[in-house]
């Protein structure tokens, strides 16, 4: 039996690394544009509670069992900044591009040593949009923000992010490496393990 889920997310980046990631399973994910869903506001003060916002809205929508990433990265010497505002960073009209370049101003003159930094996801499933037991799963990937961006893989902070044990940015991996360590990656792997104890002979939504 086939089943589908909502994917509840706008960002191409992300979407492309979830059909990877959820390409060897049983289910169908699909992203929230095929039901007519748009962004939810994202009004909480963590990673999970904007994840189960997005989750939510997205299942209410579509009638249909919903997954939401909310995710980004938090620079030590920034106090954790962008944070969950990292997709909204350079204010209206952001882009990848210009938070790139406002996270690089933020940064100017602090020395590699302080330039630690760490992605962050969250990911939150519900099999309705009221669901009171949701599946939640938080991972990070620490990193160091480099002065200038390298690499043209990946997608928003990426070209940005250096990851030591690989030497090179999270831009420059191949996709199969980066699906391996990242944030979202290891995030998907927590999911894989509450969906198999939870999962197991419930019918999603009645599909
Ligand atoms: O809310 P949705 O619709 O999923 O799309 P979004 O782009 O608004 O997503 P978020 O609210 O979760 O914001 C995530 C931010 O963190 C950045 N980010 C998240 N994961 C990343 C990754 O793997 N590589 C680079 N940047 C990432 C991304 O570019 C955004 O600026
Ligand atoms: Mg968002």
């Amino acid at each position: 039996m086939l089943k589908q889920i909502v994917l509840a997310s706008g960002n191409a980046g992300k979407l492309r690394e979830f059909s990877q990631l959820f390409n060897s399973w049983d289910i169908e994910v699909l992203p929230q544009s095929e039901f007519g869903v748009t962004d939810a506001e994202e009004t909480g003060l963590s990673f999970i509670e904007n994840a189960l916002i997005k989750a939510r809205h997205a299942s209410q929508v579509s009638g249909l069992p919903a997954l939401a990433d909310d995710s980004g990265l938090a620079v030590d010497a920034l106090g954790g900044a962008p944070g969950i505002y990292s997709a909204r960073y350079s204010g209206d009209g952001a882009t990848d591009k210009r938070n790139n370049i406002k996270l690089l101003e933020a940064l100017e003159g602090v020395e590699e040593i302080r330039r630690s930094a760490s992605f962050h996801c969250a990911l939150a499933f519900v099999r309705s949009f009221d669901d009171p037991v949701p599946l939640v799963c938080n991972a990070q990937w620490r990193g160091r923000i480099l002065s200038e961006p390298v690499g043209e893989q990946g997608f928003g902070y990426d070209p940005l992010f250096y990851v030591a044990s690989e030497g090179m940015t999270s831009a420059q991996l191949p996709r199969e490496v980066k699906n391996r360590l990242s944030h979202r990656a290891q995030a998907v792997a927590q999911f894989e393990v509450m969906w198999r104890e939870n999962m197991r002979g419930i019918d999603l939504a009645g599909q």
